[in-house]
């Protein structure tokens, strides 16, 4: 049985519904080690019957039998595998990939074997030594001429040792010295023992072959064997073909990416500034957050919480609703804002609370030494509750003592604020009686501390004790208003403010309670809102980062829709086109959030230390996490712009795409 049967071949063209037959019942068997020349007029039949033999065309009737094994044109897959490793193509004008160097052009028919890189590497320049170019191998295509750019790509047909060598008019565009040594290569080759199939119009050319066979109006009229075919050993030597390896496409993708440097680089900047912009705002935004609660957790402990009275009467549900009336309670009715001691004790009592101290509140206190006067908005117990990172100077108020803040020690001793730690101050203030009638208290005090509480209004703070003794002796109410309850857990806090605000006497809330924690909650929502918002307004910019992919994609497609057609003649599946798309895209992507990121890092470092003299603090705080986020933000991008382009190169039909200019 021959080698490759073609039976029964018919094949016809429709333009709309009118069919023009271009094949009419061709049966012809061929043999390896046959050159055979196909000859005949102009448009009649012999590209199109290549295309058939190569495995291009799926759209004809009849069979085409190879080694005894019918091809099925509907299995794409096996086609894809017959021209991997049966078929090697030569064309009139060559078609090469002009992106590529001459020994990369070789290498893209030897990455879909199972030769390893350096056995490639070594192929395809032995195979370029034999047709006379081993000291071109590095030019690319453009540097070449004709004839050197047909022995390219005879090399190339040849590199994945492949049985059958198709050559549509090979020699059509070459001068007659070049002719002769082209038609010396094919005729070696079929030595070799592969069968060569040449199209040619020129009987010279064809007389060169083992056998010329005449096509006319669809038919065969002619076949002459002029020579025996030759006898030459082809099984020894055979390369198994594979599917193209992911690698060798993200290699020839990131090549092409670098042939289109400026116009991709352009592209990477935009999409780099985009990211770096998310980037910059979520930084921001970790910034601002550590900061707000570096800052607050100095003031005050956040293992503690500040517990109230409730005295809403309508049992209000929001903790800040109940803070209010009770704040608004101590002017009018004071009595009524105390904690009494069994509440305290079911503060004490209540699971993962180790501490409950007792304070009071008292609003609008003058401090007076000497001369100076300054009017504070409020007296406060200091509890633990208080930062200790708060105090400047000093220490904590004892017995008899009291903390001031640094503006009054400033308007004291403006060189030197600390100076006023020791002396003494006398503070007056109007506390309540048991009637809500005004009681005037004025007490002089040692200054223990000095605190700086920031820009939120000035306090001075007492113990607990003196404080007490200060209302009683005046007959003033002397139970607390607040008591600072310290929770043994950090990790409880959250949960123990929350039951403490469930508490309930009767059906009525017994408390309103805050831990700093939750104050920070309701700041960090806030910030994360506003930074999400930056982030967002910021993230529109990489929408059109992706239409600018997707632009290029597409003009890549069409700017590469002749490799687009060589490729998959080389063997390459639709699977393998849409992959070199899209992993080109993703170098796009992925390149853009390295560049993204050392700017992100580069700017915020910058704006950092511009920052650093106002608030003391890097407010630019990009994490990993930032830049993980912006990284698959890149490749979601990358990969969405470039599905529909990629797709539509996967469908080319490729020998329309071969046809291309
Ligand atoms: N895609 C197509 N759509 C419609 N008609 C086509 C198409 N491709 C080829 N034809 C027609 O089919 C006929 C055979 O074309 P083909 O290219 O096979 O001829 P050929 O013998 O190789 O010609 P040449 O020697 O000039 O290259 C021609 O008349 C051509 O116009």
């Amino acid at each position: 049985m021959a080698f490759l049967t073609l039976h029964d071949i018919h094949k016809s063209y429709f333009l709309g519904k009118e069919e023009f037959p271009v094949l009419m019942g061709i049966d012809l068997d061929f043999e390896l080690g046959e050159f055979v020349s196909i000859l005949g007029e102009s448009g009649g039949g012999k590209s199109t019957l290549m295309n058939i033999i190569g495995g291009l065309d799926r759209n004809f009737k009849g069979t085409v039998t190879i080694d005894g094994q019918q091809l099925d044109h509907k299995k794409e897959k096996q086609l894809d595998e017959y021209r991997r490793g049966t078929i090697g193509y030569i064309y009139q004008s060559y078609n090469l990939i002009s992106h590529l160097s001459v020994l990369d052009n070789v290498l893209v028919a030897l990455d879909m074997t199972t030769l390893n890189r350096s056995q490639r590497i070594k192929r395809a320049t032995e195979l370029l030594n034999k047709v006379g170019l081993s000291d071109q191998i590095k030019k690319h295509p453009n540097q070449l001429s004709g004839g050197q750019k047909q022995r390219v790509a005879i090399a190339r047909a040849l590199a994945a040792d492949p049985q059958i060598i198709i050559a549509d008019e090979p020699t059509g565009a070459l001068d007659s010295q070049n002719t002769k040594e082209v038609l010396d290569l094919l005729e070696e080759i079929a030595q070799e023992g592969k069968l060569v199939i040449a199209v040619t119009h020129s009987q010279e050319v064809a007389n060169y072959g083992t056998r010329i066979v005449h096509l006319a109006d669809g038919k065969i009229d002619g076949d002459d064997r002029i020579k025996p075919a030759f006898d030459g050993d082809h099984e020894s030597d055979e390369i198994p073909a594979r599917p193209l390896a992911a690698m060798a496409s993200y290699r020839t993708a990131f090549k092409h990416l670098m042939y289109n440097f400026w116009r991709n680089s352009l592209i990477i900047l935009g999409t780099a500034i985009g990211l770096f912009s998310v980037m910059l705002f979520l930084g921001l935004g970790n910034g601002i957050k550590s900061y707000i609660n570096n800052q607050v957790t100095e003031l005050a402990n956040p293992d503690f919480v500040t517990v109230m009275k409730n005295v809403s009467k309508d049992n209000k549900k929001d903790v800040n609703e109940r803070m209010t009336a009770t704040q608004q309670a101590m002017a009018t009715d004071y009595k009524s804002t105390t904690l009494t001691s069994a509440q305290l004790k079911k503060l004490k009592d209540t699971k993962h609370v180790s501490k409950v101290q007792p304070g009071y509140q008292l609003s609008s206190a003058q401090l007076t030494q000497g001369k100076k006067t300054e009017s504070v908005s409020t007296f406060v117990t200091w509890t633990g509750q208080n930062g200790s990172k708060s105090i400047k100077a000093g220490h904590q108020p004892g017995k008899n003592e009291i903390v001031i803040d640094k503006k009054f020690a400033k308007s004291l001793n403006s060189k030197n604020w600390k100076k006023a730690v020791g002396k003494t101050v006398t503070i007056s203030l109007a506390a309540m009686n048991d009637q809500n009638q005004p009681v005037k208290i004025t007490k002089t005090l040692k200054v223990a501390g000095i605190v700086s509480v920031g820009e939120q209004g000035s306090s001075a703070y007492g113990n607990y004790a003196t404080m007490k003794t200060m209302l009683s002796d005046a007959g003033a109410v002397s139970e607390p208003t607040f008591a600072a309850v310290k929770i043994n857990d950090t990790k409880q806090v959250k949960a123990t403010n929350a039951k403490i605000n469930d508490m309930k006497t009767a059906g009525v809330h017994d408390f309103a309670s805050m831990s700093v924690g939750s104050i920070l909650d309701t700041v960090n929502t806030i910030t994360d809102l506003a930074t999400n918002v930056l982030a967002a307004i910021a993230a529109i910019s990489l929408v059109v980062s992706a239409l600018m992919i997707i632009v290029s994609m597409y003009m890549s497609v069409s700017e590469r829709t002749k490799e687009i057609g060589i490729l998959r003649a080389l063997g390459e599946s639709k699977k393998d086109i849409r992959r070199l798309f899209t992993s080109e895209s993703l170098f796009i992507g992925l390149l853009a959030a390295v560049l993204g990121t050392v700017m992100a890092f580069a700017i915020g470092a910058g704006l950092n230390s511009l920052l650093y003299s106002i608030a003391k603090y890097n407010l630019i705080r990009i994490s990993m996490g930032d830049v993980i986020f912006a990284f698959v933000v890149a490749v979601i991008i990358s990969f969405l712009a470039a599905l529909m382009p990629a797709r539509r190169a996967s469908k080319l039909n490729p020998i329309d795409a071969l046809a291309a200019d």
